[in-house]
């Protein structure tokens, strides 16, 4: 599903990833890692949104060669979202919806879920950390992605809406076969995910380990 070959990324000359060979196969992936081992920094890459050296594959379609059906190809939900804060909910909903060509009524199903039409009309400044989070989620779950990174998701969501999250993981990879990589401090429970393998960053490298 995902190759990585060659991989580095610095930051002001000051080396923080070297991964020679990476291969991920089809499933959902665990990443885990002490604090500033790079776990962001590899989804950031993996999502398209900074610059490294090296080669990303998904499916084959290579992420410099073919940017725009590999962008299209990839959700991401950041840590600590960051949203234009004049703008509401349902306007980045709405953004989201045509640049993803999701289905209508896919962002529906996801909002009422969560329980969000109460708020969806707000401006996006006046949102908790929690509110933001839940919906850089749904966001990340619009259209038919081939692979969703998802960063930290776990944090500041309530146990109902940590329960819902991981049906939805499940539900995506059973239905439509998309793949995951999450990074999380906290261990995930196979009972909850199934995860196929964990991937711990560590001395500016990434090794792989079974689920
Ligand atoms: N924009 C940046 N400019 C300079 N250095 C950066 C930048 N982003 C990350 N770094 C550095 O790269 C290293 C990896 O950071 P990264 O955020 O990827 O780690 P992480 O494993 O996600 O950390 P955490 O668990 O704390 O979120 C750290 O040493 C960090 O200081």
């Amino acid at each position: 599903m995902l190759r990585i070959t060659d991989f580095k990324k610095s930051y002001h000359r000051q080396p923080v990833l070297n991964i020679p060979s990476l291969h991920l196969n089809s499933g959902i992936h665990w990443i885990k890692g002490v604090n500033g081992s790079g776990k962001s920094t590899l989804l950031k890459a993996i999502a398209g949104i900074i610059d490294f050296s090296g080669d990303i594959l998904l499916e084959g379609i290579n992420i410099r060669q073919q940017p725009v059906p590999y962008r299209k190809s990839v959700n991401f939900a950041e840590a600590e979202p960051l949203f234009p804060e004049f703008l509401t909910g349902r306007e980045m909903i709405s953004l989201f919806t045509t640049a993803k060509q999701a289905p209508p009524g896919q962002a529906t199903a996801y909002l009422e879920r969560m329980q969000m039409q109460g708020y969806l009309d707000q401006p996006l400044g006046g949102y908790s950390s929690g509110m933001l989070k839940k919906l850089s989620l749904v966001l990340a779950f619009l259209g038919h992605p081939t692979l969703i990174l998802l960063d930290e998701p776990l944090i500041t969501l309530d146990a109902a809406s940590l329960d819902m999250l991981y049906g939805w993981i499940r539900e995506k990879h059973n239905t439509q076969g998309t793949s995951f990589i999450l990074s999380s401090h906290q261990a995930i429970e196979q009972t909850a995910l199934p995860v196929s393998s964990i991937l711990e960053t560590a001395h500016q490298t990434v090794k792989q380990l079974p689920g």
